[in-house]
């Protein structure tokens, strides 16, 4: 069974497709070049399955629906609990799909206490423990987001470029350094608190477009307990559809 997972960001569109649990092939799509994709697909079996998290909006959904118009795609909402994750939001359908899936990702990967952190439009950064329970977590702008909201609100900044630096010395590098000194801060901020929780070791998953942005920056001490991950969003999509298929396999 060929099954297409879609995860849809503010910035753009990971895929996969899975034969089983084989991935068959992945990628990124930017949304302007979304009716390209299932050409792009063709030379892979046919798709029979899709499942999507989206939180880019309505229209984003009604692109996506009309690139497959004889599938339905099933699209993942966050809940109370699911595949051993318990939301632990107030309201657990607020929470972010692609946050919902990246914490069963991180959960199917290790079993330990975790700080998944999703590196993209926005960071997020969410505290998943030991025994499976979100606990919460923070949003802040991404690094993008960062320097478009400095060039926006002032008249002399705009976006420049700039080196990472120990100490910024030009607005390029002072821009560009602030931005990822804020980033690992909120990081470092949320290992602490979930250190401090559980009283035990706490690993670091990063993912997202700016994770290899953000991992150079991480102090020494995070650094060690960090595991890049690639579309870890997609990771968790492939444990839900796997579970899917081995129940209709048992029933
Ligand atoms: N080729 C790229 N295209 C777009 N954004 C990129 C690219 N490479 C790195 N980035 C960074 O990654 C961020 C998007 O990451 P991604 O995880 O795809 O976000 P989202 O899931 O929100 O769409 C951008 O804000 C940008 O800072
Ligand atoms: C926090 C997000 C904007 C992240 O989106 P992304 O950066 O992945 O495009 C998204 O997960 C979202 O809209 N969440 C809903 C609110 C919440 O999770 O509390
Ligand atoms: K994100």
């Amino acid at each position: 069974m060929s099954c297409l997972l879609l995860d849809a960001g503010n910035t753009r569109l990971k895929w996969a497709l899975l034969d089983g649990p084989h991935w068959l092939a992945q990628g990124v799509c930017a949304y302007a070049e979304l009716a390209g994709l299932p050409a792009q697909l063709a030379p892979w079996p046919a798709v029979q399955r899709i499942l999507a998290c989206n939180v880019a909006g309505p229209a984003v959904a009604k692109q996506l629906a009309a690139c497959w118009p004889a599938l339905p795609i099933a699209w993942l909402k966050s809940s109370a609990a699911q595949a051993g994750v318990r939301n632990g939001y107030l309201r657990p359908e607020q929470l972010g799909a692609d946050r919902w899936a990246a914490l069963i990702g991180a959960r199917a990967l290790r079993q330990t206490d975790l700080l998944v952190v999703m590196a993209g439009t926005a960071m997020t950064v969410d505290a998943l423990s030991s025994t499976g329970e979100f606990l919460g977590g923070v949003i802040v702008p991404g690094f993008r987001l960062m320097r478009e909201a400095l060039a926006r609100g002032t008249a002399d900044l705009g976006l420049p470029d700039g080196a990472t630096a120990t100490f910024a010395r030009s607005t390029g590098e002072a821009i560009v350094n602030g931005a990822l000194a804020a980033l690992s801060g909120a990081i470092a901020q949320q290992y602490a608190q979930l250190s401090a929780y559980s009283g035990r070791s706490v690993q670091i998953l990063l993912s997202g477009g700016d994770a290899a942005r953000i991992a150079p920056c991480l102090p020494p001490a995070l650094a060690a307990q960090l595991i890049r991950i690639d579309n870890l969003v997609l990771h968790g999509l492939a444990q839900l559809a796997q579970r899917d298929s081995n129940q209709e396999a048992s029933a």
